[in-house]
């Protein structure tokens, strides 16, 4: 077992709505990444990846709310730490973000190497100029970027290039853990395999010592990340390697998203999830029994009536289902 980068113990976090209702995003979830390791989180829209993104960063501002559970960034847990010390003392260093659709938020007029000015300023207020152009140099370079990118302005790049250029700038202080949130979904493919080849790049290298990555293209899990973790209504219904997720997953959920892998190619995209009838619940009254069993054909009045808890296994699988794993790879057999 190699070192524990990021520990998350029975995490919960809701939004506090405007008309006073509570919305649990994000409903006791644990997971345990180790130096050197990816995990890629999977799970349809509205099931909490983004949600569970900002709580491990302990971004807890109005509507987000911090519930319960614990948050451990290599030994020191943060999940009680207040924004301020929060974006002084994590952001950047312990922990960099990579949201949704970043390389629209790059102010278009502004230079990139003042960007990396302004993050570097934060943690290291006496660095130079000349100091700073330096080592946005040689870290450009070594991420494959040109180093003439630095005097360009956000404007004057492809969208695959400020991407890039984001992820660049996000990890320039070399943060323990990166959250990458549908890091090249909004590129061509060339692009996207860029984005990819870059975020390994920066693993292999050691700029980043863990990474987690949220998508809903399951194929580009496969090709990306150790393990995959698939999320359904704020909860981990399984965990596994990505070679177990894809080819032999558990849970009817997982099933039912993984079923239309075949064989997973490098940089696949043509690869379509089946779609699985139904609609996930309601987040503000999540059922008591089993949050997928209205979706699950397999569903008795047990599953509806209680708590589901996750079966663990020693090498660190994980399901959330009253069936033992055994007698759900029979079924799928025989179907
Ligand atoms: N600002 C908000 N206020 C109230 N509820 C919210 C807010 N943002 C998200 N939610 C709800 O929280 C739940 C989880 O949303 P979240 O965006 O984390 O899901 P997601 O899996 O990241 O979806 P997507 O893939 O579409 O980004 C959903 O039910 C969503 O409606």
């Amino acid at each position: 077992m190699g070192k524990t980068i990021l520990e998350v113990r029975d995490l919960k976090t809701k939004y506090i709505t405007r008309f006073r209702e509570d919305v649990y995003a994000v409903d006791g979830v644990s997971l345990k990444i180790e130096e050197g390791k990816s995990l890629g989180i999977a799970g349809e829209s509205g099931c909490g990846k983004s949600t569970l993104a900002l709580s491990l960063m302990g971004y807890y501002f109005p509507p987000l709310h911090y519930i319960s559970g614990d948050i451990i960034v290599d030994g020191d847990n943060i999940s009680k730490m207040n924004p301020d010390d929060i974006r002084r003392n994590i952001l950047g260093t312990e922990i960099a973000y990579i949201p949704q659709a970043a390389m629209n938020a790059l102010n278009p007029t502004q230079k990139i190497i003042r960007f990396i000015e302004d993050v570097i300023h934060v943690h290291e207020p006496g660095k130079t100029k000349k100091e700073i152009y330096e080592m946005a140099r040689a870290r450009f370079e070594e991420l494959g970027l040109p180093s003439s990118v630095l005097e360009k302005h956000a404007v004057e790049l492809s969208g695959g290039m400020k991407q890039r250029t984001v992820i660049a700038i996000s990890t320039i202080l070399s943060p323990k853990v990166l959250i990458a949130d549908e890091p090249s979904s909004a590129l061509d493919v060339t692009s996207q395999k860029m984005v990819i080849k870059m975020l390994k790049n920066l693993m292999e290298k050691g700029y980043i010592k863990s990474m987690i990555f949220i998508t809903h293209e399951l194929p580009l899990l496969y090709n990306v990340t150790d393990d995959i973790m698939v999320m359904y209504a704020g909860q981990i219904v399984e965990k596994g390697t990505a070679k177990e997720m894809v080819f032999d997953p558990i849970h009817p959920y997982s099933k039912g998203l993984m079923g239309s892998i075949i064989v997973p190619e490098a940089g696949s995209r043509d690869v379509k999830l089946t779609a699985i009838p139904g609609t996930p619940p309601n987040l503000k009254k999540p059922p008591a029994g089993c949050r997928f069993a209205e979706r699950c054909k397999y569903a008795t009045a047990e599953c509806r009536a209680n708590l589901i808890d996750s079966k663990e296994f020693a090498d660190g699988r994980s399901y959330r289902c009253i069936y033992e794993a055994e007698k759900l790879r029979e079924v799928y057999g025989n179907e």
